[in-house]
């Protein structure tokens, strides 16, 4: 299975074969990992009782005051993510109607944006001469257990592609929030990137993910979440410790100047008994990327502003075990977009 070369945006199924996949999420979407910024507590809510019941105590070790405001908070992010398909899909017709890009030419996938050492690096790793560990000694940088870096886009890509992100931050298109902890991002559907996006993946990241993370990428990457972020003074301005609901994450950084917002690492979920820590600046241009399972944050930006690219590798024969984020047999709830990337049985 290889993930589609030419996907079409405006239905955004991946073709596998010819036929049409339809992606699903699993059902905990809608009650599990709820972040409360306010109190850096991921939440589950099934119901109020129940809520009560299981944080009551630490929101009030860590400071809750008015238990209705954050009542309120939890039921509205549950309603944003019953709402989250069609908010897309609006979004996207409004954009493509209504948005005028800067650089139109930064839409359309070409080699020519990437290092010729990362283009390398990838041909290597889809021609298979070499193996892992002669890979690694020869192009990347190892941060810590499996997160590498290398340098992969040109600087000239890197800078249009941040006045892009800002024309369109700046601009009064509705869009949806990249996930539950950053608010400054933008989803590469709504952006108009996801051809772009698409086509690197399977040209550049599916290869060399099958490389190095083998059991992760199981019998191949068939979806994605991607979005961009961006920090800066008085807006997001660090990431709460998490691990990504995916199999691999590959996080480009686009710039600007910045001072702080390192990212660290620590252990994989389920292996609490490690002791590691690692951290890693970002550095504009460079590649980050590790197992998404790996628990990671961000550290406050001290000045300046940060965007990066991240894309969210999903591979359903891995997940379609263990849904990620409740840890059990994902029960299925179709989506209209490419969902959690889990899939149906056939
Ligand atoms: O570059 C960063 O700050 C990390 C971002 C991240 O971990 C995420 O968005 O999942
Ligand atoms: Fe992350």
């Amino acid at each position: 299975m290889k993930f589609s070369k030419c996907l079409n945006p405006s239905n955004f199924v991946a073709a596998t074969d010819g036929k049409m996949t339809k992606f699903y999420r699993c059902d905990c979407f809608v009650s599990h990992n709820v972040f409360l910024a306010n109190y850096r507590l991921h939440v589950k809510y099934q119901n109020e009782r129940q809520f009560w019941e299981d944080y009551e105590g630490v929101l009030i070790e860590r400071g809750m005051e008015d238990r209705g405001k954050v009542l309120d908070v939890v039921k509205s992010e549950v309603q944003r993510r019953l709402n989250l398909d069609e908010n897309v899909t609006k979004n996207i017709e409004h954009a493509k109607k209504n948005y005028q890009p800067l650089h139109p030419h930064i839409f359309s996938y070409k080699r020519d944006w990437f290092e010729p050492k990362f283009l390398e690096f990838a041909e290597v790793c889809e021609d298979g001469l070499l193996n892992q560990s002669q890979i690694v000694q020869r192009y990347l940088d190892t941060i810590g257990t499996e997160i590498y870096t290398i340098k992969a886009l040109k600087p000239q890509f890197c800078a249009q592609m941040v006045q892009e992100l800002d024309n369109f931050n700046n601009s009064i298109l509705q869009r949806s929030r990249p996930n539950t902890m950053n608010s400054s991002g933008l989803i590469v559907e709504e952006f108009g990137l996801l051809d772009f996006v698409n086509q690197m993946i399977s040209e550049l990241l599916s290869p060399i993910s099958k490389v190095l993370f083998p059991e992760w990428y199981g019998s191949g990457i068939d979806s994605h979440k991607s979005f961009s972020l961006m920090y800066a003074l008085g807006k997001d301005t660090e990431l709460a410790y998490h691990y990504d609901n995916a199999e691999i994450t590959f996080n480009i950084c686009l710039g600007n100047k910045f001072s702080g917002a390192e990212v660290y690492f620590t252990h994989m979920t389920g292996e609490e008994d490690e002791e590691e820590y690692w951290e890693a600046d970002h550095v504009p241009g460079v590649v980050m990327f590790h197992r998404a399972r790996h628990l990671h944050g961000t550290l406050p930006l001290l000045s300046g502003s940060r965007y990066n690219l991240l894309t969210w590798l999903r591979s359903s024969s891995v997940r379609n075990k263990l849904c990620p984020i409740c840890k059990s047999p994902p029960k299925l709830i179709p989506s209209l977009h490419m969902g959690d990337g889990f899939t149906a049985p056939s």
